[in-house]
């Protein structure tokens, strides 16, 4: 069996409490077997720290499956990062950055099923030089750069009470509507039904679409965005035989009732997308990056950088991330 290819993240956060905590819980929780690509080190330390027996045996990624019921697999030789908790290190950031990286070659390898990411501080990821502003927006281009396919990467939180895709993603709120286009809509539109098709076997996905302004514009009163670009693309999505409806007012389309009618939120920007699925499910959501050539899944919650080494996180975003990605690269038609 393939193992999941589970990345360092940052150090300083609590990206190795939830690994150990997750893998702590394995066979309670019946986790597929991952691989950790970060130091056996920095796993002993911080289970010391947190008081949780966890030993660790480093291994390739083939002897993984086999180890894990005994002990936290890891990478041999990875070097060790240098946070404390809630301390980053500025030279750990390659260590960070090399592990997300190993994780899309092991996938693309064969070695692995599929890649989680741990959190990372993505300011600090900056301040080394990195040139993207998150993960989605990296393993696009190392889609392209291993597998040779470059598709737009979509962004979609999942729980299990909502799922919703920010159109546009990790850029400033002023940028939006400009960057906000009808062929960007559809396009993320498109990618986002054929994945719920493809790897979470909704054979119709309906898709509600959000507005931009208040009230979807209130019919031009409030902002044009919603009557200019956006209706135009819903229009292109239904033509296209996908079920989509909007734009919708986006402070009355997240109540239960409103919820039960489709399967995806469309939204226009980040926090439009992310504050309702984390209102909500924070505990349990999952961050997917659909439009890749392989399977990530990723917590839904950041480096908690307060709480690290303190045995306060909690592992069951972690944990369904997990599982998430073993079921997507269980599902039938791989890409
Ligand atoms: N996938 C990622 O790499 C990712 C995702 C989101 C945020 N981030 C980064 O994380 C950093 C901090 O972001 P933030 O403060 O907005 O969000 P956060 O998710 O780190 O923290 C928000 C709140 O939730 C709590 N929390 C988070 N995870 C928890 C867990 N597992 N158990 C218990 N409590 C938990 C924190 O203590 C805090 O109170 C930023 O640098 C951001 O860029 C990274
Ligand atoms: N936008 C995500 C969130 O707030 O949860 C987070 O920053 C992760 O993004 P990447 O998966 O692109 O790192």
């Amino acid at each position: 069996m393939l193992p999941i290819a589970l990345t360092l993240g940052e150090a300083a956060g609590v990206a190795l409490d939830i690994t150990i905590a997750a893998w702590a819980r394995r066979e309670r929780e019946r986790l597929p077997p991952f691989v950790f690509l970060g130091s056996a080190a920095n796993i002993a330390e911080r289970a010391i720290l947190l008081g949780i027996d966890c030993p660790t045996r480093e291994v390739e990624p083939e002897e993984a499956a086999l180890v894990f019921p005994m002990a936290l697999p890891c990478l041999p030789g990875f070097p060790e990062a240098k946070a404390e908790p809630g301390l980053i290190a500025r030279e750990d950031a390659a260590l960070t950055i090399q592990s997300i990286r190993q994780a899309a070659e092991f996938v693309a390898d064969g070695r692995c099923s599929s890649m989680v990411t741990n959190p990372i501080a993505k300011h600090a990821l900056n301040e080394a030089g990195f040139a993207y502003p998150g993960h989605t927006e990296y393993l696009a281009d190392l889609g392209e750069q291993l597998f040779g396919e470059k598709r737009r990467p979509v962004m979609m939180l999942a729980g299990p009470d909502l799922r919703a895709v920010p159109v546009t993603i990790h850029v400033p709120l002023c940028e939006v509507p400009r960057l906000l286009t009808t062929e960007l809509i559809v396009e993320t539109g498109k990618i986002a039904a054929e994945e719920l098709k493809r790897r979470f076997a909704i054979s119709s996905p309906r898709i509600a679409v959000s507005g931009l302004n208040p009230h979807a514009g209130e019919k031009g009163v409030i902002g044009k965005e919603d009557i200019e670009v956006i209706r135009p693309a819903v229009d292109l999505l239904c033509q296209a035989g996908i079920e989509a409806e909007g734009p919708l007012p986006a402070d009355t389309m997240f109540h239960p009732a409103a919820r039960r009618r489709y399967d995806l939120a469309l939204c226009m920007y980040h926090d439009q997308a992310l504050i309702p699925v984390k209102a909500l499910d924070f505990d349990h959501a999952v961050n997917v990056t659909l439009g890749l050539p392989f399977v990530r899944t990723s917590p839904d919650h950041g480096t908690a950088m307060e709480i690290a080494g303190t045995g306060r996180a909690r592992p069951s975003s972690l944990m369904a991330a997990l599982r998430m990605a073993a079921e997507m690269s269980r599902s039938p038609v791989q890409a």
